[in-house]
Order: C-alpha cells, then sequence, then structure tokens
C-alpha cells in the first residue's frame, strides 16, 4: 500500500527543471534559488528533493543508510521501474553487497598502482600536445585534447581491443543522460543504446581483455576469491561506463578554467607542482559531474522537514561546490584556494574510485602543455553540449603561443 502523503508544511517548493535546456545551459541561477530556499527543496516537476547547499550535500554522501544508493542513483526508482541494464556492483549498490568490488577496484585504481602508467601517460600527452602545435596556434580544444587524450591512454589501460572504441563516448553520453527523465536528450541516445550496451558488455569478456590490464586484473581478483566470476564483468562494465566521459568533460573543464583566468596559467608554469591541485579545483569550479540521486531509506528528518521514506533526493553536487557559504568567491578559479572537501568527486563510501586515473590524466596533459605554452587564450564562442547529468563542452576554441 503507497502512502500518497503531501510534501511537509516546512518544505518549500521550487517548479523549475533541473534536466531543461535552460538550466543545463546555466544552471548558477536555479542552483542559487534552491539554495535561498532551504536546506531541501520540493522539485514539484519530478516529486523528488533537492539538496544545493553544501553542508546537506556533504552529510547526504555520508549517510548512506539513511540516502541509499541501491535503488538507483538515477530519477528512476529500481524498485519500481526495471533499470535499462543491470545496476552497477558499485555506483548503484550499497554495503554489503557494495564492499568486495569496491575493495578490488580501489587497489587496482590506487595511486601506488598507477605509478607504472605515469612515464607511459606522460609521454602520450607530450606526443599529441608537438603534433597539436605542430599544425598550428589554434585548435578546438574538445575534440584535440579533451577527448583525444583519454581516448588515447585508458582503452589502452583497460586492456580492451581496438576494434569499436568509438563507442565509448556514446555509450557514456547515454548512460549519463540516462540518470535523468526520459526527456529529448534519452530520446537521442535511445536508439543506439542497447547495440552500444552490447558492444560493452561484449569488451568485459575474459578472453577480450589483454594481458597486464585493468581488465584482466579484475579478473585476476576474481580468481584469487575477491569477488566472484559473475561479478568480474560487471565491475569492468564499470570502467568502460565511468572512465572517459568523465574525464573527457574533467579535462575541458580545466582547459576552459586556465583559457578563461590567464594569471593562473602564469601561475601554473611558475609552479608546475600546481597541475593536481588545479585540476581539483577546476573540478570543484565545473563539477563535470553535476548531480546524482539518492532513495530515502525511512522518513529522513533534513533541517526542520522530512523527506518521506521512498522519495528520491537530488543531490546537486555543482551547487555544493558553489556555495558561498563554504568557498570564498566560488566563482573564481583560483590555484591560491584549497579545493579539498569539494565534491565534485562525491563523498563517502562510494567517492570516486577513479578520481586517480583522471587526476593522472589531468597532470599529464597540463605538465605537457606548461612546458610548451606559455599563454592560451579563448579564441572564439565556447559551446555547451547539454547532457542531463554532466557539464560539458562541445567546442572549446582556443589559440595559444608556444613558449
Ligand atoms: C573528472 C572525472 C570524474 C568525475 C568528476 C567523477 C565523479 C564521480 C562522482 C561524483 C562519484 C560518486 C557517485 C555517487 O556518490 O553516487 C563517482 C563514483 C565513481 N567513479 Fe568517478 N568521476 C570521474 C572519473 C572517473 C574515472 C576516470 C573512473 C574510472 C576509471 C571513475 C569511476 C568511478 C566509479 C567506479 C564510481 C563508483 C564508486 C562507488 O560507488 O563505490 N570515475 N565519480
Ligand atoms: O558502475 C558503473 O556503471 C558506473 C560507475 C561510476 C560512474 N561514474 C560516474 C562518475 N564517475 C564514475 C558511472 C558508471
Amino acid at each position: 500500500m503507497t502512502r500518497t502523503i503531501e510534501p511537509h508544511p516546512a518544505l518549500p517548493v521550487h517548479h523549475g527543471d533541473p534536466f531543461g535546456h535552460e538550466v543545463l545551459e546555466d544552471p548558477a541561477a536555479f542552483h542559487g534559488e534552491l539554495r535561498e530556499a532551504g536546506p531541501v527543496v520540493h522539485l514539484a516537476r519530478y516529486d523528488v528533493y533537492a539538496m544545493a547547499r553544501y553542508a546537506e550535500v556533504h552529510a547526504a554522501l555520508r549517510d548512506w543508510q539513511s540516502f541509499e544508493s541501491g535503488a538507483g542513483v538515477g530519477l528512476s526508482n529500481f524498485r519500481t521501474e526495471p533499470p535499462w541494464r543491470p545496476p552497477s556492483l558499485l555506483l548503484e549498490s550499497d554495503p554489503p553487497r557494495h564492499d568486495a568490488p569496491r575493495r578490488v577496484l580501489s587497489g587496482l585504481l590506487a595511486p601506488r598502482a598507477l605509478r607504472r602508467l605515469r612515464e607511459q601517460w606522460r609521454s602520450a600527452a607530450a606526443d599529441l600536445v608537438d603534433d597539436l602545435l605542430a599544425r598550428g596556434p589554434e585548435f578546438d580544444a574538445v575534440p584535440a585534447l579533451a577527448e583525444a587524450f583519454p581516448l588515447r591512454v585508458f582503452p589502452d589501460a583497460v586492456g580492451i581491443p581496438d576494434e569499436g572504441r568509438e563507442n565509448l563516448l556514446p555509450y557514456g553520453e547515454f548512460l549519463f543522460n540516462a540518470f535523468g527523465p526520459h526527456n529529448d536528450l534519452v530520446a537521442a541516445g535511445a536508439p543506439r543504446a542497447g547495440d552500444l550496451a552490447a558492444w560493452v558488455n561484449a569488451q568485459c569478456r575474459r578472453e577480450v581483455l589483454a594481458e597486464g590490464g585493468f581488465g584482466a586484473q579484475i579478473w585476476a581478483a576474481a580468481d584469487r576469491g575477491e569477488i566472484t566470476p559473475d561479478q568480474a564483468p560487471l565491475v569492468v562494465r564499470s570502467l568502460l561506463s565511468a572512465g572517459v566521459d568523465t574525464t573527457v568533460h574533467g579535462l575541458g573543464a580545466v582547459l576552459h578554467a586556465v583559457a578563461t583566468f590567464p594569471e593562473q596559467w602564469r601561475r601554473l608554469r611558475e609552479q608546475p607542482h600546481l597541475a593536481r591541485v588545479a585540476f581539483d579545483e577546476a573540478v570543484r569550479w565545473a563539477s563535470p559531474v553535476q548531480t546524482f540521486f539518492r532513495t530515502a531509506t525511512t522518513d529522513v528528518r533534513v533541517g526542520d522537514a522530512v523527506v518521506p521514506a521512498g522519495k528520491k533526493i537530488l543531490m546537486f553536487l555543482a551547487s555544493a561546490n558553489r556555495d558561498p557559504g563554504r568557498w570564498d568567491d566560488p566563482a573564481a578559479f583560483d590555484l591560491s584556494r584549497d579545493p579539498s572537501g569539494h565534491v565534485g568527486f562525491g563523498f563517502g563510501i562510494h567517492q570516486c574510485v577513479g578520481q586517480h586515473v583522471a587526476r593522472l590524466e589531468a597532470e599529464s596533459l597540463l605538465t605537457a602543455l606548461a612546458e610548451r605554452v606559455a599563454s592560451i587564450e579563448v579564441a572564439g564562442p565556447v559551446v555547451r553540449h547539454h547532457n542531463n547529468t554532466m557539464r560539458a563542452l562541445g567546442s572549446l576554441p582556443l589559440r595559444v603561443r608556444p613558449a
């Protein structure tokens, strides 16, 4: 018997659409309205509950018992409608099911485990930048760098075959749209979703994965009994789902940031060790992953309101990362800031297990650029690419002056 209870009178209501093109184009005003309205706001359009302030988002990310992932981290509730693909053993699971797959990926993707890739990725970044600069000082950084670099290094690191890698970006694009409502963005990707999912699933089979790659290491963890053989392909699928589009838009964000704030590029060139903090500050500033949902496991009190059990909570990571109650001058990209504590990689038990991969990619590319490029400026209209979950650029025209 489903109880239909009206939202609590203390709960402010907002009638806007966080997944509409107006908000996707520029969410700042919408985020500000939600932060000002209260600690939690009822989004009447979808009958979900929004958290947009840092304090509540951070607390909800930590409290996985009250705010679960097992009913899905998108708008759809797996308990009432079938997921479009078998749920993720990490992203869409809670303890105890979540524990072993998490432990396996944490080990494989830890900073010390990535050391073996550092030289290779740095030299791949240097080659990519050398080839690009040889073609001239003006280029669109989205295809030329933000997309090209992750696709040059990550599929090889996983160990998938060369054939069909062009499916990775559209698969991720659909996946991240599918966390939102069935709007025009989902409809546009739906015709290819089945084929893309079939191709991704085929890359998770043991026999296609190259020796020494992350994929083969996941299967080896199954041989050691750390996860079951049935779980192994799904854990590989997590890497293929998460590993490309996120870093593409993370790199797009940091390139957009340094081109928009040239004095920060000067600072990075003077102090190359700032490359890592530059990426985290860019993840805070842009929040490539804008939102994720949770589901209330009980009637959860938030401030003086109550979110009814079974309702979805939309956590606005991007708004929390620009909450003036937490950050000074939040709209500034500033390398003198300490961005730690940002929620751009989440927080708590589901915090991004691939963050070190993303950081290593960013550090490799930024270091290669900082050694070769004295200045970077925006050379044309910056075009946004709308996605229900990701903050993405469609085009970032840049002009560089070689060092
Ligand atoms: C800039 C790049 C990235 C951003 C902004 C990002 C962001 C996030 C966020 C916000 C979460 C938390 C999800 C939640 O709490 O529900 C997360 C989880 C996760 N990320 Fe990332 N991510 C990035 C790159 C990557 C990469 C490169 C990989 C894989 C190599 C990856 C794999 C994962 C996985 C498997 C999870 C689920 C962890 C769990 O549930 O225990 N991510 N990421
Ligand atoms: O397990 C999966 O399929 C999966 C896991 C994580 C992500 N993700 C989101 C942001 N960083 C990674 C996407 C998909």
